[in-house]
């Protein structure tokens, strides 16, 4: 096994020598590599792909479609019979059709599967293709676009800040880089890079100052460098099992339903091996039924119909903008109750204007626009919606020269980029005489800067007085949900800085921002508190536009939690705080993340919508990460869900979407299992019973196979509404009473339709009971009664689907779509003909008489009448079906 931290051969070697040796060595020209070197690099050094992507290919679905446990049990009996049918018998008794029907059914059901798997591959990697992550590369003597799968070894990379590393990378020239890299060597916080030859190797890759690593984000500037490892080479190929947060809800409950049917079986299958054993005396073929009757009882195509459901679901929430990346994540949507969402661009319309640009006292001032521009002009981090409000000015009609001729006057030194802990970012300008420091943030972190206002060319020093005056104005307009930042600045002499030089600023004024609330989000709200999600704003602003903003939007305000009050909360009090309040404000990253986390503590299944960088850790913790598409690439990299939309409507269609993909899973799941189940039990008590077997191990699966199939059938289902208007729960929990209560029923039917066979319907058509006849007429006796059976079990699986579908009376209240209807009428005509063909006939069935039909008709009437009964029971007790 690899160590934890596995730094490729070559990125050791190439850290301490220049970049232009790397280059000679690499065959890596300046102007990028051309085409002849890229495919030769590809063959030499591999693909920038991991082993998950490499492994699902046409060939992977092929082996998963044919090669599990109802496929092996199909082909231990083929073998078994091949032995037994052909080869220890004599040439003329050689009988070859068990084995040919066996082949047959692993074909068939092999084929069905792999058609299956392949159209959800399709619609998966259509998905994926929409939000593919590309980087620029130099090329062929270009700068192009290219996905990020097709980087090679030597290839040349250009980064821009909200990048996401997308190799292992050998910088070669660095503008004011700033990467975080808490996903590799898990330390928050950015770090600057540079391009400079180390003294020495380091041992870790926290001390590769020339090197960026797959998986980290570039926060601020821009950088060139030569990639050094792809795919699994790079450090976070080697680490990602280890340190990727798997989004296992999904696992956990299909783990959980499975575990519940494993339980069923290992006391069902054992009693059916022994009962047959001992009462039929031939242990091989009691066997062969027991492996059958285990086959039988697993829903086998669970997965298909799972794989089935999530891509019909995520192909149509493709339709309503929103796409799913993961499709694990349909199930997060389906349960999800809580939702985050940060304020800009959901709660407020994402066109942020720069409204107010004053001095101290609250005047208009020119010099504060002047240099807020500079600040966001020559500020290199991720640019957000305040920057861009700024920028806007610049554009304005008649101000295009003034503003272009200033900045043209000064030039960049250094930079300390925008981090959302410090919520400031400065720059350090030149303006050929002096240089001059300017800082922008929030209010309270410039403040805490400053040791000077000025006003009108003025400076007075700051005292506890000024400081009462600012907040005089600053509050104001933040009850008028303003967003407020603070502008300060200070000559300097240096060419750099550090954070150790952002003090003694002279506060100049102060920047608002004016971002409206949404009406549409009222409405959405609205529906998605009536399919009982739960809204929570999370936000890095301050309380009071937070709060002024949801006011208005008519989300409660009374109990607002802020970052700062979050951190002084004790472990007992988090818990039931958190759960209270509904908005929370002034966070940092790590306390959103943090309020997903206890919440999902607390046992609800959260999603997250947002679309800074600051909602990165946060979108990572929740079960849903949602993002939009607009947003920078390491957060959609990492979100589970991409919104072409940032709308709430968007999501609330969405959920919908993932609850009825959902339910249409869980109907199969309960509704096979709990048939099966009833037949297993009367299957049970009929082999210790009857002097032979009640059906014929190839006959038990190919009802198994028949039914199944039919249930392919069940994504393109509608669902009721009941069903959707809750956030459902993905797990075994209620599925061992649904079993408990429905499959003992279908049983007692089978049972009295094993009496009517046996006591009343074989002895009349062969002329007398069972061990009365000779051996031929005997066959026909065994034959009757399993076809008898055989039909009875279709026709009662199937009707019992329509009936469990809906919490309503099937039809008259709530229709199936008309796929489903066609399909299973169409099923029921076909097997009940198959028993009178030639294939019937190869599997041991025969025509039944006429008058089996009447009581066949009755007794499924009657079954359904009980099952009815029983579901109003149910329904009435556990106030919910599925
Ligand atoms: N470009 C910027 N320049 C200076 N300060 C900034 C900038 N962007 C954000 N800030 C500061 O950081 C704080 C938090 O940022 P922001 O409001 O974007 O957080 P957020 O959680 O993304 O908010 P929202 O919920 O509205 O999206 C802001 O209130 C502001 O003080
Ligand atoms: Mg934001």
């Amino acid at each position: 096994m690899k160590s934890v931290h596995s730094i490729h051969e070559r990125i050791r070697q190439f850290s301490v020598m220049e970049s232009a040796a790397i280059a000679q060595i690499l065959s890596s020209p300046a102007k990028g590599l051309c085409d002849k070197q890229i495919e030769a690099n590809r063959v030499q050094y591999g693909e920038n792909q991991m082993a998950g992507n490499h492994h699902d290919t046409v060939w992977f679905r092929l082996r998963r479609a044919f090669i599990h446990p109802f496929s092996i049990t199909l082909f231990v009996l083929a073998v078994i019979s091949l032995i037994t049918d052909v080869f220890l018998v004599s040439h003329v008794r050689r009988n070859f059709t068990t084995v040919l029907i066996i082949s047959v059914m692993l074909i068939v059901s092999g084929g069905i599967r792999f058609v299956q798997e392949i159209r959800s591959k399709k619609i998966a990697d259509r998905l994926t293709k929409l939000v593919h992550d590309q980087v620029l590369v130099r090329r062929n003597g270009t700068v192009q676009a290219v996905d990020s799968e097709d980087l090679v070894v030597g290839d040349r990379v250009l980064l821009r800040a909200g990048d996401r590393v997308p190799a292992d990378i050998r910088l070669t020239s660095v503008n004011d880089l700033f990467v975080s890299q808490s996903v590799i060597t898990g330390e928050s916080g950015v770090f600057e890079k540079n391009a400079a030859p180390l003294s020495a190797v380091p041992a870790e890759p926290a001390g590769f100052e020339n090197t960026v690593f797959l998986g980290t984000t570039v926060t601020a500037g821009s950088a060139e460098g030569i990639v050094l490892a792809v795919g699994e080479d790079t450090v976070y190929g080697t680490t990602s099992s280890m340190i990727l947060k798997r989004k296992n809800g999904f696992d956990r409950g299909a783990n959980s339903i499975a575990l519940v049917l494993i339980r069923f079986m290992a006391i069902l299958v054992p009693t059916v091996f022994l009962a047959c054993g001992l009462t039929k005396g031939d242990w091989v073929e009691s066997f062969l039924f027991a492996l059958s009757v285990a086959v039988g009882l697993t829903p086998e195509l669970l997965p298909m119909v799972i794989n089935a459901c999530l891509a019909k679901g995520s192909a149509n929430m493709a339709k309503k903008q929103t796409i799913v990346k993961n499709i694990n994540a349909m199930q997060g949507f389906g349960s999800m109750d809580v939702l985050c969402v940060d304020k800009t661009g959901t709660l407020t319309s994402d066109h942020v204007q720069l409204e107010y640009y004053m001095d101290i006292l609250g005047n208009e001032s020119q010099k504060v626009l002047d240099y807020a521009m500079l600040n966001s002009c020559y500020h290199t981090g991720v640019y957000n919606h305040l920057d861009e409000a700024v920028m806007h000015y610049k554009t304005m009609p008649g101000k295009e020269a003034y503003f272009t001729s200033l900045i043209g006057r000064h030039e960049k030194l250094d930079e300390l980029p925008f981090d959302y802990s410090r919520k400031a970012v400065s720059v350090l300008l030149s303006d050929q005489t002096t240089h001059l420091l300017i800082m922008k943030g929030s209010v309270d972190a410039v403040l805490e800067r400053c040791g000077a206002v000025e006003h009108q060319e003025i400076c007075y020093p700051i005292g506890t007085d000024a400081s009462r005056h600012v907040r005089a104005v600053v509050d104001e307009m933040l009850e008028d949900g303003m967003k407020v930042l603070a502008v300060a600045y200070k000559p300097i002499e240096t060419d750099t800085v550090t954070p150790a030089d952002e003090r003694d600023l002279i506060l100049l004024g102060y920047l608002a921002f004016f971002d409206a609330p949404k009406q549409s989000a009222v409405s959405a709200m609205q529906s998605l508190s009536d399919l009982h999600v739960d809204i929570k704003v999370l936000t890095g602003d301050q309380k009071e536009v937070a709060c002024s903003i949801c006011r208005r939007l008519g989300i409660d305000t009374s109990f607002v939690l802020t970052g700062a009050q979050l951190e002084a909360l004790s472990e007992n009090e988090m818990p039931v705080c958190v759960e209270k309040a509904t908005v929370f404000a002034a966070l940092s990253p790590k306390q959103k993340a943090q309020i997903v986390q206890v919440l999902q503590e607390n046992g609800h299944t959260v999603g997250f919508l947002g679309d800074g960088m600051n909602d990165l850790p946060a979108v990572v913790q929740a079960d849903v990460g949602i993002s939009v598409d607009t947003a920078t690439e390491a957060l959609n990299e990492s979100a589970d869900v991409i919104l072409l939309k940032k709308d709430l409507n968007v999501l609330e269609e969405g959920i919908l979407e993932g609850r009825k993909a959902f339910v249409n899973m869980l109907k199969y799941v309960k509704i096979t299992a709990s048939s099966n189940f009833g037949n297993i039990c009367a299957v049970v008590i009929a082999s210790i019973l009857l002097p032979f077997f009640p059906m014929t191990s190839v006959q038990l699966l190919l009802l198994n196979l028949l039914y199944d199939s039919l249930c392919l059938i069940l994504p393109w289902d509608h669902v009721d509404r009941e069903f959707y208007k809750k956030p459902l729960d993905w797990s075994g929990r209620t599925l061992g009473r649904f079993m408990l209560r429905f499959g003992p029923i279908s049983s007692v039917f089978d049972l009295l339709t094993f009496a009517f066979l046996f006591f009343v319907l074989c002895p009349a058509v062969c002329g007398g009971p069972f061990f009365s006849l000779p051996p031929e007429s005997q066959a026909l006796f065994i034959a009757l009664f399993q076809t008898g059976w055989f039909l009875e079990s279709m026709w009662t699986q199937i009707s019992i689907l329509h009936l469990l579908r809906t919490q309503k009376l099937p039809f008259l209240q709530s229709r199936p779509s008309l796929p489903v209807v066609i399909v299973t009428v169409l099923g029921i005509l076909a097997f009940t003909v198959l028993t009178v063909t030639p294939i019937g006939r190869l599997m041991g069935l025969c025509a039944m008489p006429g008058v089996y039909f009447v009581f066949l008709v009755g007794i499924v009437l009657l079954y359904l009448l009980c099952v009815t009964a029983a579901k109003a029971i149910y329904v009435k007790k556990y106030r919910n079906l599925l």
